[in-house]
Protein backbone atom coordinates (compact mmCIF):
# COMPACT_ATOMS: atom_id res chain seq x y z
CA UNK A 1 0.00 0.00 0.00
CA UNK A 2 1.65 3.53 -1.10
CA UNK A 3 0.05 5.58 2.04
CA UNK A 4 -1.28 3.69 5.00
CA UNK A 5 -1.87 5.41 8.42
CA UNK A 6 -2.73 3.88 11.22
CA UNK A 7 -4.54 4.75 14.60
CA UNK A 8 -3.17 8.09 14.33
CA UNK A 9 -3.28 10.84 17.73
CA UNK A 10 -1.74 14.06 17.24
CA UNK A 11 -1.84 17.28 19.61
CA UNK A 12 -1.22 20.72 19.42
CA UNK A 13 0.01 22.48 22.64
CA UNK A 14 -3.47 25.24 23.64
CA UNK A 15 -1.93 27.18 26.32
CA UNK A 16 -0.16 26.42 29.56
CA UNK A 17 -0.51 22.78 30.33
CA UNK A 18 -3.66 22.24 27.74
CA UNK A 19 -3.51 20.60 24.30
CA UNK A 20 -5.74 20.74 21.58
CA UNK A 21 -6.72 17.05 19.93
CA UNK A 22 -6.34 17.75 16.34
CA UNK A 23 -6.23 13.42 14.56
CA UNK A 24 -7.86 10.88 16.76
CA UNK A 25 -7.54 7.26 16.06
CA UNK A 26 -7.20 8.45 12.61
CA UNK A 27 -6.84 5.04 9.98
CA UNK A 28 -6.81 5.27 6.34
CA UNK A 29 -5.33 3.71 3.24
CA UNK A 30 -4.95 5.05 -0.24
CA UNK A 31 -3.46 2.24 -2.55
CA UNK A 32 -0.98 3.02 -5.34
CA UNK A 33 -3.42 5.00 -8.60
CA UNK A 34 -6.05 5.32 -6.32
CA UNK A 35 -7.41 9.40 -5.10
CA UNK A 36 -9.18 9.54 -1.79
CA UNK A 37 -10.86 12.76 -0.89
CA UNK A 38 -10.89 13.90 2.70
CA UNK A 39 -13.53 16.66 3.60
CA UNK A 40 -15.08 18.23 6.86
CA UNK A 41 -15.08 21.43 8.61
CA UNK A 42 -12.98 24.16 9.06
CA UNK A 43 -10.40 23.23 11.85
CA UNK A 44 -11.46 19.29 12.05
CA UNK A 45 -7.61 18.16 11.06
CA UNK A 46 -7.54 18.02 7.38
CA UNK A 47 -4.13 19.80 7.33
CA UNK A 48 -3.13 18.21 10.32
CA UNK A 49 -3.57 14.91 8.59
CA UNK A 50 -2.10 15.78 5.39
CA UNK A 51 1.12 17.26 7.51
CA UNK A 52 1.48 13.89 9.61
CA UNK A 53 0.60 11.41 6.09
CA UNK A 54 3.60 13.72 4.43
CA UNK A 55 5.91 13.35 7.37
CA UNK A 56 5.86 16.74 8.18
CA UNK A 57 4.65 16.31 11.90
CA UNK A 58 5.69 13.23 13.83
CA UNK A 59 1.99 11.82 15.52
CA UNK A 60 2.06 11.29 19.16
CA UNK A 61 0.81 7.86 18.43
CA UNK A 62 -0.16 5.96 15.22
CA UNK A 63 2.00 5.04 12.52
CA UNK A 64 2.35 6.04 8.54
CA UNK A 65 4.04 3.89 5.98
CA UNK A 66 4.71 5.11 2.63
CA UNK A 67 5.32 2.65 -0.21
CA UNK A 68 5.68 -0.17 2.64
CA UNK A 69 8.26 1.53 4.73
CA UNK A 70 7.12 3.21 8.59
CA UNK A 71 8.52 6.64 9.08
CA UNK A 72 7.79 6.72 12.42
CA UNK A 73 11.01 5.33 13.14
CA UNK A 74 12.94 6.50 11.03
CA UNK A 75 15.69 9.37 11.64
CA UNK A 76 15.05 13.28 10.45
CA UNK A 77 17.07 12.72 8.02
CA UNK A 78 15.68 10.18 6.18
CA UNK A 79 12.26 11.15 6.78
CA UNK A 80 13.16 13.76 4.71
CA UNK A 81 14.86 12.28 2.30
CA UNK A 82 11.25 10.16 1.61
CA UNK A 83 9.71 13.78 1.90
CA UNK A 84 11.84 15.14 -1.30
CA UNK A 85 11.84 11.94 -3.11
CA UNK A 86 8.33 10.43 -2.89
CA UNK A 87 6.05 13.06 -1.50
CA UNK A 88 4.47 15.51 -3.87
CA UNK A 89 2.38 18.54 -2.17
CA UNK A 90 0.26 20.77 -3.97
CA UNK A 91 -0.71 23.37 -1.48
CA UNK A 92 -3.84 25.91 -2.00
CA UNK A 93 -1.94 28.56 -3.10
CA UNK A 94 1.10 27.99 -6.07
CA UNK A 95 3.63 28.82 -3.68
CA UNK A 96 5.67 29.41 -6.72
CA UNK A 97 8.87 31.71 -6.65
CA UNK A 98 8.28 34.76 -8.44
CA UNK A 99 11.70 34.93 -10.37
CA UNK A 100 11.98 31.65 -11.35
CA UNK A 101 10.39 30.54 -14.81
CA UNK A 102 7.76 27.42 -15.11
CA UNK A 103 10.88 25.19 -16.58
CA UNK A 104 13.17 26.50 -13.42
CA UNK A 105 10.10 25.62 -10.73
CA UNK A 106 10.48 22.09 -11.95
CA UNK A 107 14.05 21.56 -11.88
CA UNK A 108 14.52 23.37 -8.32
CA UNK A 109 13.49 20.36 -7.19
CA UNK A 110 16.10 18.24 -8.84
CA UNK A 111 18.43 20.03 -7.17
CA UNK A 112 17.10 19.92 -3.51
CA UNK A 113 17.30 16.61 -4.02
CA UNK A 114 21.17 16.68 -4.80
CA UNK A 115 20.69 15.64 -8.34
CA UNK A 116 21.89 18.38 -11.73
CA UNK A 117 18.61 19.67 -12.87
CA UNK A 118 20.25 19.66 -16.59
CA UNK A 119 19.48 15.89 -16.03
CA UNK A 120 16.03 16.40 -15.55
CA UNK A 121 14.83 19.04 -18.30
CA UNK A 122 13.31 16.71 -20.55
CA UNK A 123 11.62 14.64 -17.24
CA UNK A 124 10.05 18.35 -16.64
CA UNK A 125 9.14 19.36 -20.45
CA UNK A 126 7.13 16.41 -20.32
CA UNK A 127 5.31 17.07 -17.15
CA UNK A 128 4.58 20.49 -18.11
CA UNK A 129 3.29 19.25 -21.40
CA UNK A 130 0.69 16.55 -19.52
CA UNK A 131 -0.47 19.37 -17.14
CA UNK A 132 -1.62 21.59 -20.38
CA UNK A 133 1.63 23.88 -20.23
CA UNK A 134 3.28 22.84 -23.64
CA UNK A 135 5.44 26.16 -24.77
CA UNK A 136 4.57 27.83 -21.60
CA UNK A 137 8.33 26.82 -20.18
CA UNK A 138 9.73 29.97 -20.08
CA UNK A 139 7.31 31.90 -18.64
CA UNK A 140 7.34 33.10 -14.83
CA UNK A 141 4.15 33.10 -12.36
CA UNK A 142 2.91 36.51 -13.67
CA UNK A 143 3.07 35.97 -16.37
CA UNK A 144 0.55 32.40 -16.27
CA UNK A 145 -3.30 32.74 -14.82
CA UNK A 146 -4.28 31.53 -11.68
CA UNK A 147 -5.37 27.98 -13.11
CA UNK A 148 -2.15 27.91 -14.76
CA UNK A 149 0.09 28.53 -12.12
CA UNK A 150 -1.75 25.50 -10.40
CA UNK A 151 -1.38 23.56 -13.20
CA UNK A 152 2.66 23.86 -13.23
CA UNK A 153 2.16 23.18 -9.20
CA UNK A 154 1.06 20.29 -9.89
CA UNK A 155 3.77 19.20 -12.56
CA UNK A 156 6.30 20.30 -9.75
CA UNK A 157 5.11 17.63 -7.24
CA UNK A 158 5.45 14.99 -10.05
CA UNK A 159 8.58 15.80 -10.30
CA UNK A 160 11.28 12.93 -9.30
CA UNK A 161 10.42 9.24 -8.08
CA UNK A 162 6.85 10.52 -6.36
CA UNK A 163 4.69 7.54 -4.63
CA UNK A 164 2.30 9.89 -2.97
CA UNK A 165 0.51 12.71 -3.87
CA UNK A 166 -0.90 15.12 -1.08
CA UNK A 167 -3.46 18.03 -2.02
CA UNK A 168 -4.36 20.61 0.65
CA UNK A 169 -7.76 22.53 -1.16
CA UNK A 170 -5.97 23.40 -4.88
CA UNK A 171 -9.35 24.52 -6.23
CA UNK A 172 -9.83 27.46 -3.74
CA UNK A 173 -8.69 30.06 -5.52
CA UNK A 174 -10.26 29.52 -9.13
CA UNK A 175 -13.86 29.24 -10.52
CA UNK A 176 -16.03 26.07 -10.33
CA UNK A 177 -14.75 25.19 -14.44
CA UNK A 178 -11.11 26.00 -13.86
CA UNK A 179 -11.48 24.12 -10.27
CA UNK A 180 -13.00 21.26 -11.80
CA UNK A 181 -10.54 21.11 -14.21
CA UNK A 182 -7.43 21.31 -12.01
CA UNK A 183 -9.40 18.22 -9.95
CA UNK A 184 -9.79 16.08 -13.24
CA UNK A 185 -6.13 16.20 -14.02
CA UNK A 186 -4.41 15.72 -10.51
CA UNK A 187 -7.18 12.24 -10.68
CA UNK A 188 -5.76 11.42 -14.15
CA UNK A 189 -2.29 11.89 -13.24
CA UNK A 190 -2.16 9.90 -10.13
CA UNK A 191 -4.32 7.21 -12.26
CA UNK A 192 -1.84 7.46 -14.83
CA UNK A 193 1.57 7.47 -12.07
CA UNK A 194 0.16 4.99 -10.04
CA UNK A 195 0.35 7.54 -7.60
CA UNK A 196 -1.10 7.55 -4.03
CA UNK A 197 -3.07 10.63 -3.93
CA UNK A 198 -5.25 12.38 -0.53
CA UNK A 199 -6.65 14.99 -1.57
CA UNK A 200 -8.29 17.35 0.90
CA UNK A 201 -11.13 19.59 -0.26
CA UNK A 202 -14.16 21.70 1.02
CA UNK A 203 -15.61 21.78 -2.87
CA UNK A 204 -17.12 18.06 -3.36
CA UNK A 205 -18.66 19.52 -6.66
CA UNK A 206 -14.97 19.65 -8.25
CA UNK A 207 -15.11 15.63 -6.88
CA UNK A 208 -17.50 14.24 -9.46
CA UNK A 209 -17.17 11.33 -10.58
CA UNK A 210 -13.45 11.75 -10.04
CA UNK A 211 -12.33 10.55 -6.66
CA UNK A 212 -12.12 6.64 -5.82
CA UNK A 213 -13.62 7.79 -2.46
CA UNK A 214 -14.57 9.99 0.29
CA UNK A 215 -13.52 10.71 3.39
CA UNK A 216 -15.38 12.62 6.35
CA UNK A 217 -13.51 14.24 9.32
CA UNK A 218 -15.47 15.66 12.21
CA UNK A 219 -13.05 17.20 15.02
CA UNK A 220 -9.73 14.82 14.71
CA UNK A 221 -11.85 11.84 13.91
CA UNK A 222 -13.19 9.80 10.55
CA UNK A 223 -16.91 9.74 10.60
CA UNK A 224 -17.44 7.24 7.58
CA UNK A 225 -15.37 4.45 6.04
CA UNK A 226 -14.64 5.65 2.24
CA UNK A 227 -17.86 5.96 -0.05
CA UNK A 228 -17.03 5.96 -3.71
CA UNK A 229 -18.02 9.54 -5.24
N1 LIG B 1 0.27 24.68 14.90
C1 LIG B 1 -0.83 24.55 15.63
N2 LIG B 1 -0.83 24.84 16.94
C2 LIG B 1 -1.94 24.71 17.70
N3 LIG B 1 -3.13 24.27 17.22
C3 LIG B 1 -3.19 23.95 15.92
C4 LIG B 1 -2.06 24.09 15.05
N4 LIG B 1 -2.45 23.70 13.80
C5 LIG B 1 -3.73 23.35 13.89
N5 LIG B 1 -4.19 23.50 15.15
C6 LIG B 1 -5.54 23.15 15.64
O1 LIG B 1 -5.74 21.78 15.33
C7 LIG B 1 -7.07 21.56 14.87
C8 LIG B 1 -7.06 21.00 13.46
O2 LIG B 1 -6.53 21.98 12.57
P1 LIG B 1 -6.30 21.72 11.01
O3 LIG B 1 -5.65 22.95 10.45
O4 LIG B 1 -5.61 20.42 10.83
O5 LIG B 1 -7.80 21.62 10.47
P2 LIG B 1 -8.38 21.78 9.00
O6 LIG B 1 -9.54 20.85 8.92
O7 LIG B 1 -7.29 21.61 8.01
O8 LIG B 1 -8.88 23.28 8.97
P3 LIG B 1 -9.06 24.29 7.71
O9 LIG B 1 -10.08 23.65 6.79
O10 LIG B 1 -9.55 25.55 8.34
O11 LIG B 1 -7.69 24.43 7.08
C9 LIG B 1 -7.78 22.90 14.98
O12 LIG B 1 -8.40 22.96 16.24
C10 LIG B 1 -6.64 23.90 14.93
O13 LIG B 1 -6.97 25.09 15.59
Amino acid sequence: MSLQMSAVDLTYPDGDDRRVQALAEVSLTVAPGEVIALTGPSGCGKSSALAVAGTLIRPDSGTVAIDGTEVGGLSEQDRARIRREQIGFVFQRDNLLPDLTALEQLLLTAHLRGERPARHRGEALDLLADVGLAGHHDKLPRQLSGGMRQRVNIARALMGPRRVLLIDEPTSALDHARGTAIVELICQLARERGLAALLVTHDLATLEGNADGLLHMLDGRLTDVAVAV
